[in-house]
């Protein structure tokens, strides 16, 4: 088995102050594989920026321990140099070109002025290269974020919000960046994000955190399977619900009944209905979005707390 690009075990962070300790970050245990593109999703105040943080080694974690590419990152910098990162939307000089920009930095980081042209064709913003970043949309700014985070090739790249603040068009552009940036370029990619459309679209596994600590890390696939039914509309509706909570768990939800069997079943579904003679006028499969189930389980934390 491959090592995985990023490891964090049992990570935690506490914030201190005068009035005492803030946990932001408790027991955050995940692995991201090289290739993939995780999702860390949770909603405003989670923690995300917080773990952002202490796995690019700009604050340092209360508890646990984070590994890249298989080494310790605690008193070993040196494997930074095979991560790239765009941090609250990348910051720019307004007044120098795209390209300006990217060789600045190229230079400061003393890496990557051979790629710029490569860079800005892979962003999307060749053409724009030599206009000033004073005149870029919030969409542009992004990418060429993403440009910046990608001049020393790394390895791993970590975006923290890379849809923040994009109108719908630029989603998409960064949307699309994003998944070739693991197809095309091989890279594993970590980003945290609250808009669930988005991560459901981009990524292929999510860790949904929330006051600080992972609720459920699961593929968007096994995600959304978990909350599969179909909507059953039939006569009568209390002999149907007999015969399939026999099988299946169901959720009575006005005239209709939700099975909880997955579109595969369906046939056994209505063969047991009909054998008990009951009249189906309707069966089709429901399936929620990934932010009715974060929404479900987020509630559901807040109704333990
Ligand atoms: N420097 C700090 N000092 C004290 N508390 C902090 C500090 N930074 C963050 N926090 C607190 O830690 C918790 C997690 O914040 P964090 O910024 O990591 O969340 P987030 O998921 O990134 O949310 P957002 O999307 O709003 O940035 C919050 O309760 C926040 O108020």
């Amino acid at each position: 088995m491959t090592l995985p690009v990023l490891e964090l075990v049992d990570l935690g962070k506490v914030y201190r102050g005068r009035k005492g300790g803030v946990q932001a970050v408790k027991d955050v245990s995940i692995s991201v594989g090289a290739g993939e593109v995780y999702g860390f999703l949770g909603p405003n105040g989670a923690g995300k920026s917080t773990t952002i943080r202490m796995l690019l080694g700009l604050i340092s974690p209360s508890a646990g321990e984070i590994h890249l590419f298989g080494e310790p990152l605690r008193n070993n910098p040196a494997v930074l140099r095979r991560v790239g990162s765009l941090v609250d939307g990348g910051a720019f000089y307004p007044f120098l070109s795209g390209r300006k920009n990217l060789e600045v930095l190229a230079r400061t980081h003393g890496a990557g002025a051979d790629r710029i042209d490569a860079l800005l064709e892979q962003v999307g913003l060749s053409d724009s290269a030599k206009r000033r970043v004073k005149g870029y949309s919030t969409g542009m700014r992004q990418r060429l974020g993403v440009a910046a985070a990608l001049l020393g090739d790394p390895d791993l790249v970590i975006l923290d919000e890379p849809v923040n603040g994009l109108d719908a068009a630029g989603i998409q552009e960064m949307r699309l960046l994003i998944r070739s940036l693991a197809a095309d370029h091989g890279k594993t990619v970590f980003l945290s994000s609250h808009l669930l459309h988005e991560v459901q679209q981009v990524c292929d596994r999510i860790a949904i955190i929330s006051r600080g600590e992972v609720i459920r890390e699961a593929t968007i696939r096994d995600l959304l399977a978990a909350d599969e039914g179909l909507r059953l509309q039939a006569a009568p509706l209390e002999l149907a619900r007999s015969v399939i909570e026999e099988r299946w768990a169901v959720e009575p939800d006005g005239d209709t009944i939700l099975v909880r069997a997955t579109q595969d079943e369906a046939p056994e579904v209505v063969r047991r209905l009909v054998g008990a003679g009951i009249d189906i006028f309707g069966l089709t499969p429901e399936r929620r979005n990934l932010e009715e189930v974060f929404l479900s389980i987020t509630q559901e934390e807040a109704a333990d707390a």
